[in-house]
């Protein structure tokens, strides 16, 4: 590597640190994007001249706002809304809500920043952005979760819109959310514009498969990856995080495609259940009861709750984590490679910190980073933006066919950046940052300093 590509990286990453006091979170994520972008630089010195990691690295717009609401009981809230507008080279900005109590402007930093390079791999006309509350919703009536989305709506709208920022879900915010935030939006601008939020009711606009399509897309992903070394899904055993949207629609594509997934979490703990995952079960536990893992054990003898360790102590073939960031560190990476584990592949965004990514790419094992592998819920997202733009639904088939072949495009990407710059196809966190980073910077030089 040219100590002058070296340099400029490190410049760039000490003056992140300096103006960006305290947000470990967002310096990780930038440091583990600028880290893959040494090889890229020395064959392209024009990305220097133009500033494009200094203006790469700077949100284009950071929205802060107080989001106020009265609980059941009359009792007064005040919690922050946040929406960060990172980069609009490619489109509109994109990327989801999270509603949860660690949500800060560290986090949605790091997921906007993230989602810059994801959008732009997905090959659709999406720039990146995310944002959110420290709102928990936990334990929430209906009534009090419509008046915090309301209340929400009602600090964002001003900055929202289809052809400027079009938010989805994320952590806490699924279809009930997205309806009330949609609801609000039509109230204050008074007019249906239904391309402004993504994951809409499928009676008022949503997509067909944008509920499942993370977890589909991940699971896509994750066969290209097996597929280079001559494997597939049947008989594999499978270890998922999480128990949301992506690790439920991870399960069930896993189960479709004859693989064994053994467990699932919460924050409460974690299950193993040796004789699969019973996904209906799953689901009226979560989706219909609003319950916690710990129902699941009660109606099925063959599983186990664990409040101790991790679901990436139990020896697996694939490990797919799907719940939030940093929930696999060090140790958890050396137990799953001192057990053999095939393929790593994150449906979380940053699931592994920086100790654990080390460990597995010094192992022989593949790892699909988290922007590739679980890009397939932006990919529907922005399919659904083109259904709503020219009015239209399109089938079951067709979407899941289009979504397929994003992901294999997004492999594909992976692998050819990946052979460009470090000269073996299954460095997966070169390919995957060096090819969404030169779409934007490509783009970036021709749009001009802005
Ligand atoms: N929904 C989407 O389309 C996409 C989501 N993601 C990412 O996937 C991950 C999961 O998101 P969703 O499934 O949409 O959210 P969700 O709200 O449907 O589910 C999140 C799951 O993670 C679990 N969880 C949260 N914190 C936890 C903790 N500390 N320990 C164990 N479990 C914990 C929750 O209990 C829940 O089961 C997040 O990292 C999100 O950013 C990534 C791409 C798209
Ligand atoms: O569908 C979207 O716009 C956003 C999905 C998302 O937030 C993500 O990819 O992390």
């Amino acid at each position: 590597m040219s100590s002058t590509a070296n340099d400029y990286i490190e410049s760039v990453r000490r003056e992140l640190a300096v103006r960006n006091p305290g947000e470990k979170e967002f310096h990780e994520a930038v440091t583990g994007v600028l880290d893959s972008l040494a090889p890229v630089l020395e064959q392209h010195p024009e990305y220097r001249d133009f500033a494009i990691l200094e203006r790469i690295v700077e949100p284009e717009r950071m929205i802060h706002f107080r989001v106020p609401w009265v609980d059941d009981g009359g009792v007064y809230h005040v919690n922050r809304g946040y929406r960060v507008q990172f980069n609009s080279t490619l489109g509109p900005i994109k990327g989801g809500l999270r509603f949860h109590p660690t949500v800060s402007a560290s986090i949605v930093k790091f997921l906007g920043f993230e989602q810059i390079f994801k959008n732009a791999l997905t090959a659709q006309q999406i720039g990146g952005g995310k944002g959110g509350s420290d709102f928990d919703p936990h334990g929430r009536s209906d009534n009090e979760i419509m008046r915090f989305c309301q209340s929400f709506m009602t600090g964002l709208y001003r900055h929202v819109g289809s052809k400027v920022d079009i938010p989805a879900g994320d952590i806490g915010v699924g279809g009930r959310e997205i309806g009330y935030l949609f609801g609000q939006y039509k109230r204050l601008v008074g007019s249906f514009e239904a391309g402004m939020i993504t994951g809409k009711g499928l009676g008022w606009g949503g997509s067909l498969i944008r509920t499942e399509a993370t977890g589909y897309g991940l699971v896509a992903f994750t066969r290209e990856m097996l597929q280079t070394r001559g494997e597939d899904f049947e008989g594999q055993t499978v270890s998922v995080s999480g128990s949301g949207n992506v690790a439920i629609y991870s399960i069930e594509k896993l189960l479709a495609l004859g693989a064994k997934p053994v467990t699932f979490s919460d924050s409460s703990g974690w299950v193993y259940d040796a004789e699969g995952v019973d996904l209906e079960l799953l689901k009226e536990i979560k989706d219909v009861r609003r319950g916690r893992v710990a129902d699941y054990v009660k109606e099925r003898p063959s599983a186990d709750l664990h409040t101790d360790g991790a679901v990436w102590d139990v020896p697996v073939d694939v490990a797919l984590p799907c719940a939030t960031q940093y929930e696999i560190d060090g140790d958890h990476a050396r137990t799953l490679v001192k057990n053999g584990v095939k393929a790593v592949a994150e449906g979380a965004n940053m699931p592994t910190d920086a100790e654990g990514i080390e460990v597995f790419e010094a192992a022989d094992l593949l790892y699909g980073p988290g922007k590739a592998a679980n890009a397939g819920g932006v990919a529907v997202s922005a399919l659904e933006m083109q259904q709503n733009s020219a009015r239209q639904s399109w089938t079951r088939e067709d979407i899941a066919d289009r979504l397929d072949s994003i992901m294999q495009d997004i492999h594909r990407q992976c692998v050819e950046a990946s052979e460009k710059y470090t000269g073996r196809p299954d460095d997966y966190v070169v390919g995957s940052n060096a090819a969404g980073f030169v779409r934007v910077a490509e783009a970036m030089l021709d749009q001009g300093v802005v």
